[in-house]
């Protein structure tokens, strides 16, 4: 589905990401892991082109940019918008319905069962800013189960939320994937990655180990990742010395 050939990202050409080489293929739950800093996000935004590579690419199999769905770091979205929790929800058909399409019953009943399967029925009425953090997390999920993506990108879905939240998301996930979806997710609690995602592919600005879950997680690499990863801000020079010693 998706190919990384030798690809490096950066900023301003300092890079973030060294020479990865990796495929992502249809129908994986795979978690992308490592340090604070090792390039998981920018990762994801070349997925979505928002950035171009510095060196390599990335190469899509049978998948246009359509067919890809991103859910950015809850932060990351502003919350004093005006409008109601089943408002929010409807903007996730954006694509079906175009910019001045109506939203009909049979949408409303869409966003109603998406609202009950993550455990919000009740708040349809709710404006944004009236919903707690775990609420508002459990909304943006209602909202990608509007646009049935093939290729759900997660970045860090679950920080700051409750226990019972995660779990409840972690099921969304896990139907979304048994209904055809590929999931890549960004996540840094360790034991959710090995309880709930087969693979996993370790980054620490380069790869250190992608395959089984448990094979990807060991002592080992996680020490690796660590001691690359905190090397922050290297400078391009550096990072030539590094890749080829
Ligand atoms: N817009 C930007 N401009 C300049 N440098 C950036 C920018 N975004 C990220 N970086 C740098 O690129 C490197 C990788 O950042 P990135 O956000 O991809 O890491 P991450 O693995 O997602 O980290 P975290 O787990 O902390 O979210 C870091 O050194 C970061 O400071």
């Amino acid at each position: 589905m998706l190919t990384f050939e030798n690809l490096t990202l950066g900023y301003d050409r300092h890079p973030a990401v060294h020479h990865l080489n990796a495929t992502i293929v249809e129908g994986d739950f795979i978690a992308l892991v490592g340090p604070n800093g090792a390039g998981k996000s920018t990762l994801l935004k070349s997925i979505l082109g928002q950035l171009t590579p510095i060196e390599g690419r990335v190469v899509f199999n049978g998948i246009g940019k359509n067919d890809i769905s991103y859910l950015p770091q809850a932060s990351a979205v502003d919350r004093t918008f005006p409008i109601t929790a089943e408002q929010f929800v409807a903007t996730g058909l954006w694509q079906e319905l175009g910019a001045f399409g109506q939203v009909k019953k049979h949408h409303r009943e869409r966003i109603h069962l998406a609202l009950v399967k993550v455990g919000l029925a009740g708040l349809e009425h709710r404006t944004l800013d009236a919903l707690s953090g775990g609420q508002f997390q459990r909304l943006l999920f209602a909202r990608k189960l509007m646009q049935q993506a093939r290729l759900l990108l997660l970045d860090e879905p679950f920080s700051g939320v409750d226990e019972q939240t995660v779990e409840d998301l972690m099921q969304v996930i896990t139907d979304l994937h048994s209904n055809g979806a590929t999931i890549v997710a960004v996540i840094h609690n360790l034991s959710l990655v090995r309880r709930y995602f087969p693979r996993a592919l370790l980054l620490s600005r380069e790869l250190i180990a992608m395959g089984d879950t448990a094979q990807v997680l060991t002592p080992d690499n996680l020490n690796r990742a660590s001691s690359l990863g905190f090397a922050d801000e290297l400078d391009p020079e550096i990072c030539a010395v590094h890749d080829h010693a």
